[in-house]
Parts: C-alpha cells; sequence; structure tokens
C-alpha cells in the first residue's frame, strides 16, 4: 500500500510502504493512483514527495505477480498521470530506486536522493526490459549512450555517479525526505513543462552506436533476448515520437513476458535468494541456527586456490594469517596477493589492504585465528595430517574448514578432536572472482559451524550454498559424468570442436573441452589417480576401456601422459600458439590420435548431431542431480541450478540443469534417458534416477513442486 500525509500545510507526502521492498504489487499501485489523484485535488497542496518507508525508496515492479495475471492499474498510465500533473513531484530516494522504482521516479519532475541510494533498470536481468517508460525516459535524461548501457547490462549505479548522469538532481546525506520536502516547496509555482522527459527531444546518439551495441551483446549474452529486446527500444526512443517509442516498449516486452528465458531468469532470482534459506538433514536450518562472528582467519596453501581466498578475505575485511611451507610457493602466493590488492586499491582510490595479511611458513602462527581455511593440493593424507595438526594447534573454538573439491570432509573431521568444528568451504577458481560458495556440512558438522560459514560466504560477496558429503558433492559430482560424455562422444567419432560448438549454442560461455584446456588436464588427472581410475591403483585384468566395472575413457589419461594438459603446455584437446596462449585452434594431431584410437580399439567413428551432444552431455548431468535430490545431497532443485549458474556456467537464462529439465519436459528428459541407457548399458549412471520417475508417475509437477516428492530426514534436534 501508500500511506499520505500532509506537510507544512502544503505538501503531499505519499509513502510506499510494502516491505520489504517497497515493490510495486497491484495494491501499492491502486494506493499511489489514489493518494496522487488525491493530491492533486486538494488546493491546500501546492508540491508532492513520494518516498517509500523503511529507508527503501523501492525495488520495483513485483516479480512474484508476473507469474500470474496482472491486476490494478498498469504503471504506466500511473506514471504518465505524475509527470502531467501541474503541481510539482520530486522523488526522495533512499537504498534503491530499481526498475519500476526509479521509472516511477523518472516520471516525478525532480529527484533527491540520498548519497548511499542506488539506482538502476535491472529488467534485463529478470528477461525483460523497462516497459513502464524506462527505455524511453532515461535516454532523453541522460543522453542515448549511457541509458543503452544501463539497461542493456541492468547496472546499478550509486548516488554520486547517478548525478553525474543527470539522473538525479541533488545528493544530499541528510534526512532525504525532508531536504525533498523542502526542495518541493522551493519549486513551487516554476514551470514544469521542461521537467516532463517524454517531451524531450533526444539529441542523435554517436554514429553505429545500436550495431556496435548489438554485436557486443551477441557476443556476450550467447542467446539471451532480453539485452537484445533492450536495445531495440533503445533505439526507437532515438529515432521514434515518444508516443510511438512508449508502443515500441510496450510491444516489445509483451513478446519478452511470457517467454521461458523470462520464467527462467526470474526463477532464478529467487533461487538465488531461497538458496540463503538453508536447512540440514537434521532439522537445522538457518531460522535457528547463529554464526559466529570471524574476526582472525587463516588460510593453509597459497597455490591458485588459496591466493584468491586471501584476497577474497581481505576484500571483506577480515584479518588474515596466510601459511604456505614451500618457501617459493610462499614467495610467489605473497606477490600475487599484494598484486591483486594493489591493483583493487588502484581501481578504488584508496590504500592498499595488504596489512591485513601476515605471511607465514609455520602452522604455530593460527593459534589464535576463529577460522581456518585449508587449500592445499587434492591429498587426502596431506590435508589429514595438516587437520590433526590444526586440531591440536588452533584455539578450541576455532572453526577448522577445508576447501577441497571432492574429498570425504567426515574423512578429514575424524582426525580432529572437533568434529562439529569441521566444514567444507568449496570455492570456485579464481576464489577471488567467481560467485559460488559450496558449504559442505558433515556428519558431525554443528548447526553453528554451517550458519558461520554461510554467513562468512556472505560477507565474502558470495552466493553460498549448503550441501551434503558426498565425493564431488553438487556441482563436481554432476560435472564428472558431463564431462565422461563428452570423452565417450569423441571416442563415437565427435571432435572436441563439434561437442563445444553444441555447448556453446546452448548458451555456455566455453565448451567442455575449452574449459579443459583452461584449467589444466591434469587437474582430473589427478582426481582419476585419487579415485584409482588410472595411474597405479587400476586393475589391469580390466579391459583398457572399462574401470571398476564400467565403462570408461582413458583419452584424456593418455594426453597427460603425453604432456598435452591445455593451453599451459600449448596442446590440450586444442592447439594454441605458445605455453600459455589462450585463442584455441582445432588440432590436426589431436584429430589424427582420435583416429588412431579408434582404430586401436575397434570403434567405428559416427556421425554425431548437436541433440545428441546435448541430450547425452546435460541429460545424464541432470540425472545425477535428480539422484544427489533423493540422496538428499542438496535440499531442492533452487540449490542444484545455483550450483550450476553461478559456479559452472550454466547460461542464466536457462534457469539451472533442473529448471531446464522441467522446460524440456520430465518425460522428455526420462524418454530419452532410457533410450541411452539401453543403447550404452555399461554407462550405469545413465539410467534414469528413481527421483525423475517418481515425478514422472506423478504427472510431472512443475519445479516449485518438487520438493513434495523428496524424502524428508528425521530431525535429530
Ligand atoms: C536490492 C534489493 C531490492 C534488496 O536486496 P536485499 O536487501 O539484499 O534483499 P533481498 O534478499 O534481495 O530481497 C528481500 C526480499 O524481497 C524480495 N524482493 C526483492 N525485490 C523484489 C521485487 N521486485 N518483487 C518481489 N519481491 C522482491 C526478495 O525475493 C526477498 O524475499 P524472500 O526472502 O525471497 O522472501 C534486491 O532484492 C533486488 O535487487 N531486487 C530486484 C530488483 C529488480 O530486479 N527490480 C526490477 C523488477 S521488474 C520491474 O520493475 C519491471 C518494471 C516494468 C513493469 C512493467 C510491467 C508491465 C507488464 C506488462 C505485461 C505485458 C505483457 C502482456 C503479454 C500478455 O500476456 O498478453
Amino acid at each position: 500500500m501508500a500511506k499520505y500525509s500532509r506537510l507544512h500545510g502544503s505538501v503531499g507526502l505519499i509513502s510506499l510502504a510494502n516491505p520489504p521492498v517497497n515493490a510495486l504489487s497491484s495494491v501499492v499501485r491502486h494506493a499511489i493512483s489514489e493518494k496522487v489523484a488525491k493530491a492533486f485535488r486538494d488546493p491546500e497542496v501546492t508540491c508532492v514527495v513520494i518516498c517509500g518507508e523503511n529507508g527503501v525508496f523501492c525495488g520495483g515492479a513485483d516479480i512474484r505477480e508476473f507469474a500470474s495475471t496482472m491486476r490494478g492499474p498498469p504503471l504506466v498510465p500511473m506514471i504518465d498521470a505524475i509527470e502531467e500533473g501541474e503541481k510539482p513531484v520530486v522523488a526522495a530516494i533512499e537504498g534503491v530506486a530499481f526498475g519500476g522504482g526509479l521509472e516511477l521516479a523518472l516520471g516525478c519532475h525532480y529527484r533527491i536522493a540520498h548519497y548511499k541510494a542506488r539506482v538502476g533498470l535491472p529488467e534485463v536481468t529478470l528477461g525483460l526490459l523497462p516497459a513502464a517508460g524506462g527505455t524511453q525516459r532515461l535516454p532523453r535524461l541522460t543522453g542515448v549512450a549511457p541509458a543503452l548501457q544501463l539497461i542493456t547490462t541492468g547496472r546499478h549505479v550509486a548516488a554520486p555517479e547517478a548525478l553525474k548522469l543527470g539522473i538525479v538532481d541533488q545528493v544530499t546525506e541528510q534526512n532525504t525526505v525532508e531536504v525533498a520536502v523542502q526542495f518541493a516547496k522551493s519549486v513551487v509555482g516554476q514551470a514544469l513543462h521542461n521537467r516532463r522527459l517524454s517531451l524531450r527531444q533526444l539529441s542523435c546518439p554517436p554514429d553505429g552506436l545500436f550495431e556496435e551495441t548489438m554485436a557486443q551483446i551477441k557476443q556476450r549474452a550467447r542467446g539471451a533476448v532480453a539485452p537484445i529486446a533492450c536495445v531495440q527500444a533503445v533505439k526507437a526512443a532515438a529515432t521514434l515520437p515518444f508516443k510511438a517509442g512508449m508502443d515500441k516498449e510496450r510491444d516489445l516486452m509483451a513478446t519478452l513476458f511470457n517467454s521461458g528465458q523470462a520464467k527462467a531468469l526470474q526463477y532464478s532470482f529467487f533461487a538465488q535468494r531461497s538458496v540463503a534459506k538453508w536447512n540440514l538433514p537434521n532439522g537445522a536450518h538457518s531460522g535457528i541456527s547463529k554464526a559466529r562472528a570471524v574476526h582472525r582467519a587463516a588460510v593453509i596453501g597459497l597455490g591458485t586456490m588459496g591466493r584468491g581466498i586471501v584476497v577474497s578475505l581481505v576484500r571483506a575485511g577480515i584479518s588474515v594469517i596466510a601459511m604456505e611451507t614451500n618457501e617459493k610457493q610462499l614467495h610467489t602466493g605473497k606477490k600475487m596477493v599484494i598484486a591483486i590488492l594493489e591493483k583493487d586499491a588502484q581501481k578504488h582510490n584508496a590504500a592498499p589492504r595488504a596489512d591485513l595479511v601476515h605471511f607465514t611458513e609455520r602452522l604455530s602462527d593460527l593459534s589464535n585465528v576463529d577460522l581456518v581455511i585449508e587449500a592445499v593440493y587434492e591429498d587426502m593424507v596431506l590435508k589429514k595430517d595438516i587437520f590433526k595438526q590444526l586440531s591440536m594447534i588452533c584455539k578450541p573454538d576455532a572453526f577448522l574448514c577445508t576447501n577441497t573439491s571432492a574429498l570425504n570432509v567426515d574423512e578429514l573431521a575424524a582426525v580432529t578432536g572437533r568434529p562439529e568444528m569441521v566444514v567444507g568451504m568449496h570455492f570456485f577458481a579464481p576464489a577471488h572472482v567467481m560467485k559460488l560458495l559450496e558449504v559442505v556440512y558433515g556428519q558431525h558438522s554443528s548447526p553453528e559451524a554451517v550458519a558461520t560459514a554461510m554467513q562468512l560466504g556472505k560477507r565474502l560477496g558470495k552466493v553460498s550454498v549448503a550441501v551434503g558429503n558426498c565425493p564431488g558433492f553438487v556441482g563436481n559430482r554432476m560435472m564428472k559424468l558431463y564431462v565422461e560424455q563428452a570423452h565417450f562422444l569423441l571416442e563415437e567419432g565427435a571432435t572436441p570442436e563439434q561437442v563445444d560448438e553444441a555447448l556453446e549454442e546452448f548458451g555456455f560461455a566455453m565448451g567442455i573441452f575449452k574449459v579443459s584446456d583452461l584449467s589444466g588436464l591434469d587437474v582430473g588427472w589427478r582426481v582419476r589417480k585419487e579415485a584409482g581410475l588410472t595411474g597405479a591403483g587400476v586393475d589391469w585384468k580390466e579391459p583398457p576401456r572399462r574401470r571398476q566395472g564400467r565403462r570408461y575413457s582413458p583419452l584424456a589419461d593418455l594426453l597427460c601422459e603425453k604432456g598435452h594438459l591445455g593451453q599451459k603446455t600449448s596442446r590440450g584437446w586444442y592447439l594454441y600458439e605458445k605455453p600459455g596462449g589462450r585463442d584455441p585452434k582445432p588440432d590436426q594431431g589431436l584429430h589424427s590420435f582420435l583416429v588412431e584410437y579408434r582404430s586401436k580399439y575397434g570403434l567405428k567413428a559416427r556421425r554425431i548431431d548437436k541433440d545428441e551432444v546435448l541430450e547425452r552431455c546435460l541429460f545424464s548431468l541432470i540425472n545425477e542431480g535428480f539422484c544427489i535430490l533423493d540422496d538428499g545431497i542438496a535440499s531442492g532443485p533452487e540449490d542444484v541450478d545455483v550450483i550450476y549458474v553461478h559456479g559452472y556456467g550454466w547460461p542464466r537464462h536457462r534457469g539451472g540443469p533442473m529448471f531446464y529439465a522441467d522446460m524440456v519436459g520430465l518425460s522428455k528428459v526420462l524418454e530419452r534417458l532410457e533410450f541411452y541407457h539401453q543403447a550404452h548399458p555399461d554407462v550405469p549412471y545413465l539410467k534414469p534416477s528413481p527421483l525423475l520417475r517418481k515425478l514422472v508417475r506423478n504427472g510431472s509437477p512443475p519445479i516449485r513442486e518438487w520438493r513434495e516428492f523428496l524424502k524428508r530426514p528425521h530431525s535429530h534436534l
């Protein structure tokens, strides 16, 4: 709703009141229209201020309403009526003015913002465009180029930048509403004509601006349609009269509104918020579990992962002891951490925060920290040794975390005298860039330990998801099968280029073979050795393309043995111009190697189409997602989807693997998995998961109802 009061006798104050973000629900829109009309009618009122309660102007249209038929007064005529009014209307912006909230403010004649406020049009991130006049009014206010950038990216700007761009008229450090009220009184009687953005003339945009932006978007957005519609709408603002531009905006919105991409992106928005409300199989959940404050942390290991974690902690203002026993690695790690922090400082025009890090070779220096993150390489024996020592050295209430990407957290907890204080904190490389954090709870992890790791993740700016303990947790457990299928496809006749092309067309920024070259083929090699799939632990009595009783492709192992480890060695699945090169070229040598390999094992190459690539790679990953849900390793499909979107490059506009399965249709996924399982009986994970079958038996309910079909473990609390 919205509240109305009269201040100083002549100022009508309208306060949006719909916590937590004053979203423009139908009730709020109705109330605003009513209160504005009342203020305009009241002869005592000479000016109007619109603000939001609880320090937030408005988070935009109510996204939840988009899923059902839109009711209540539409935004466009409501905003038009404000703009056309004969009394000056001032928006007092605190907190945020996003989406419809900013469009409402653009309909006002003046905008005053608190210096901490942020404004933006993030609709594109929801698969939409700012269809309440935003694409037409913003370019008339800022000029076409800045508006185009803001609208096509959804970037928010802080009040000082908004002032420079002309989006707001004044920025204040004082009480924004009071300043706006005084301001409104001061402009009473001034002409409003040139304050009405719909009446402003647009100056010509720079030549080629739209074409260039379109080309960048096609490169960056990989199949996302909303940014393209945003360009078309802003182009209409630049080329058509206001009214015709508004018609174009409305038509473009109509094509986006019911699209699968909009549904996927809006699902992603809520999924990202739902994972913060975690719950564990023992009944503990975020609502009742208190996190402990982390003032001093330690990171063990200054390889790529460790360095990134140190930088993330320092950026959050946490003091860190960075420990590394290898002198050379300590030196290199220190140099790189400091370099990143100095670059940060330059960017923000601030002093570097390197004083927050203390580098050491001694584990004994960690006696006083609140939380340790071990980030040494994936060797269980080494990790166990470290955890044993930590258990003796660290203060009794220090949390002990491991950054393992696949190893058993319970096994590590068992060597400490405090298994309840042990959790996994699985960061993704590079840890100071990637948004995802899997927080892995073991059998004995206390709710406090999980809450602390989740809270720390939030403080580091990560999207944290609590997951159970199993080999590979959620992300890597699913990934393993996806990678295996890609290797099988090469055995059967595909090339890395064909597989990658299909995946990139689907929307991944990089195909799986390019990713493998980038991260280094030796990463997976080490994991496979640890799992006894290659190297010393192999049972050589099995045929060469079988391991542990099922189909296995040794292709990647063979490349590693040849020293073809990817970009760093200039050869992997592709060819690079030099070691460390980044531009993948098809490798004729690799193609010949595949031909020889197939001939050696009597494999007949066949033509593999894009649908098969996608189905084999993605449906096997999705099937494992269902197994993970059935096992209670993830508490809902949103957890799996958030992990894939934020950690594995799954295209956001496709929602995530589980959402995609829902979109494709669960019976189709089941039918194709049955088909492929029959064709490849030696690949057990192609057998459809019992949960998938159960959902199909129950009429394929929509994803929001899947949780009802998951086993509910008993609470042990
Ligand atoms: C920055 C935030 C606002 C706040 O962040 P933070 O403080 O961290 O809090 P959160 O955890 O994110 O959020 C708190 C809770 O609030 C919920 N929330 C947040 N924003 C919204 C919202 N806009 N709507 C509903 N709910 C919201 C959030 O989910 C949390 O609740 P819970 O914990 O999950 O229960 C941050 O939240 C943020 O960034 N929010 C989103 C901002 C945003 O994207 N805004 C843009 C929204 S879209 C918009 O405004 C569009 C405007 C134009 C509309 C025009 C409509 C015309 C329709 C015409 C259709 C024509 C086609 C018809 C075709 C046909 O069918 O024929």
